[in-house]
C-alpha cells in the first residue's frame, strides 16, 4: 500500500538527501542526523537528534520511529522510546531519541542514518464505558500467567 506524504526539509537539513527506502521491500524510510557538528554519545548517554524534516502524514496514519538493527547489534545504539510516535497533525521537526547502551562512545556524523520511519495506519478507538465487560478464557490472567 502506498500513501502520499508531504515532507519539508528544514534549512539545517537542506543538503541531506530525502529519506528513502533502501530496497524495494523496505518497510522503513531511513532517517539521517541533520547536525552542524558531530555528536558523541557516551556509553549510557542519550541525545535528541534532529532530522531536519517535517512530515505531513495523511489522516489515519502515524509515523513510527524505529531503531536500525545494525546500530543496535554492532554498537548497542537504539531508539529510547521505540517506537516513537509521529502524529499526523504534528508539524514540528522529527527528532530521534537515541541511547547508547553499548560500552564505547558512539559518534553521529551529519547525514548518518540513525533510525527509520515506518508509516502505518492507525485505528482510533471510540470508547464506550460499561459496568461489566464480556467474559473470556484469559480473564484477568496476564504477565506470564500461561507459563513459560
Ligand atoms: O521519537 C519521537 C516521538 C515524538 N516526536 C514528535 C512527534 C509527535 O507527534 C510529538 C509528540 O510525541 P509524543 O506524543 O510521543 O510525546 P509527548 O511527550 O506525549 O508530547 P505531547 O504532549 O506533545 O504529545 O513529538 C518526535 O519527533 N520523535
Ligand atoms: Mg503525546
Amino acid at each position: 500500500m502506498t500513501v502520499t506524504v508531504r515532507i519539508k526539509r528544514l534549512a539545517h537539513g537542506a543538503d541531506l538527501p530525502l529519506p528513502a527506502y533502501e530496497t524495494d521491500g523496505a518497510a522503513g524510510l531511513d532517517l539521517r542526523a541533520a547536525i552542524a557538528t558531530p555528536m558523541i554519545l557516551a556509553p549510557g548517554g542519550r541525545a535528541l537528534v534532529p532530522t531536519g524534516l517535517v512530515f505531513e502524514l495523511p489522516g489515519g496514519h502515524e509515523g513510527q520511529v524505529r531503531p536500525r538493527s545494525g546500530l543496535a547489534a554492532k554498537h548497542g545504539v537504539t531508539v529510547l522510546n521505540t517506537p516513537g510516535t509521529i502524529d499526523s497533525d504534528y508539524r514540528g521537526e522529527v527528532k530521534v531519541i537515541l541511547i547508547n547502551l553499548g560500552a564505547e562512545p558512539f559518534a553521529i556524523e551529519s547525514g548518518s542514518r540513525i533510525a527509520q520511519l515506518v508509516v502505518a495506519p492507525v485505528t482510533r478507538a471510540m470508547l464506550v464505558e460499561a459496568d461489566a465487560l464480556s467474559d473470556s478464557a484469559r480473564g484477568e490472567g496476564g504477565f506470564g500467567s500461561t507459563g513459560r
